[in-house]
């Protein structure tokens, strides 16, 4: 079953184009890696999957059981403002219209508690967001992400910032939640993340689906390997370099098939 289905999607900023003819489904259970240059438009595609931007043309679909959680990026936040992680992550249970002391049910109470258990974390309860970690910041947003009950999780760049301990752990965590739940996560981490992933996907305003048997529409590599797949495979080459090679390879096939 596909939870969500990528047809034809074009996004523009203004005259910016941020995503090209875009094609390809996420299976569930699935375990994928969305990868690309800095601005290749990664952003974007999930942006475009949750809903918040418009495509210029095609679309996104999603599954009708599909419930996503999300995580976002990291970006600096106020570490003097006086909340707890255990308040943070019940945030995520809030209903669409919030009253002036909402109450939270005592469901709601439970399921923090039963998250925070499953990942780990339930110590942090009552400690001060401002106190954390990187990495414990980066699982409380999980778990927060968690109190919807998604069976899709998208995470942007959950490991920036965080050491290799706590990247590892973050990557396992994935990993169980995995077990049950699709997901989707953007990483500039490959080599590290790539042992975990069903697939990559490479995105640089178009989309080349790696190690999978499905290429997307337009995948020029076929019968020949790819530099992203050397990088990821561990040749010695930068990330850059194999994105460098990739793109330079696909813009003189697409100029072949003309
Ligand atoms: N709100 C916006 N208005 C105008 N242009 C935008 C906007 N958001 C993104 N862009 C442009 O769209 C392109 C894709 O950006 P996007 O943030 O999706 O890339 P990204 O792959 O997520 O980059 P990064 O790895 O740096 O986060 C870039 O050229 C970017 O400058």
């Amino acid at each position: 079953m596909n939870v969500i289905q990528i047809q034809n999607l074009h996004v523009n900023y203004g005259k910016i184009q941020a995503l090209d003819n875009v094609n390809f489904n996420i299976k569930q259970g699935e375990f994928l890696g969305i990868i690309g240059p800095n601005g290749g438009g990664k952003t974007t595609l999930i942006k475009t999957i949750l809903g918040m931007i418009e495509p210029s043309k095609g679309g996104v679909t999603t599954h009708e059981d599909t419930v996503i959680g999300y995580v976002p990026q990291l970006t600096t936040f106020d570490r003097k403002f006086p909340i707890t992680v255990g308040e943070v992550i019940k945030t995520g249970h809030l209903p669409k219209r919030v009253m002036p002391f909402y109450k939270y049910s005592k469901e709601a109470n439970q399921h923090v508690l039963a998250v925070m258990e499953q990942l780990d974390i339930a110590e942090l309860f009552d400690r001060q967001i401002g106190q954390l970690s990187g990495g414990q910041m980066q699982k409380v947003l999980i778990a927060r992400s968690l109190m919807n009950h998604p069976n899709v999780l998208i995470l942007d760049e959950p490991t920036a910032g965080v050491d290799e301990d706590s990247r590892a752990h973050i990557f396992k965590m994935l990993q169980q939640l995995n077990t049950s739940i699709t997901i989707i996560i953007i990483s500039h981490n490959i080599t590290a993340l790539s042992p975990y992933l069903d697939r990559i996907i490479y995105i640089n305003k178009q989309a080349h689906v790696h190690s999978d048997n499905h290429p997307t529409s337009g995948d020029v590599m076929e019968g020949d390997m790819c530099p992203i797949d050397w990088f990821i495979q561990g040749e010695k080459i930068t990330k850059n370099e194999a994105y460098q090679a990739h793109d330079q390879k696909q813009k003189m096939a697409s100029g072949v098939r003309k």
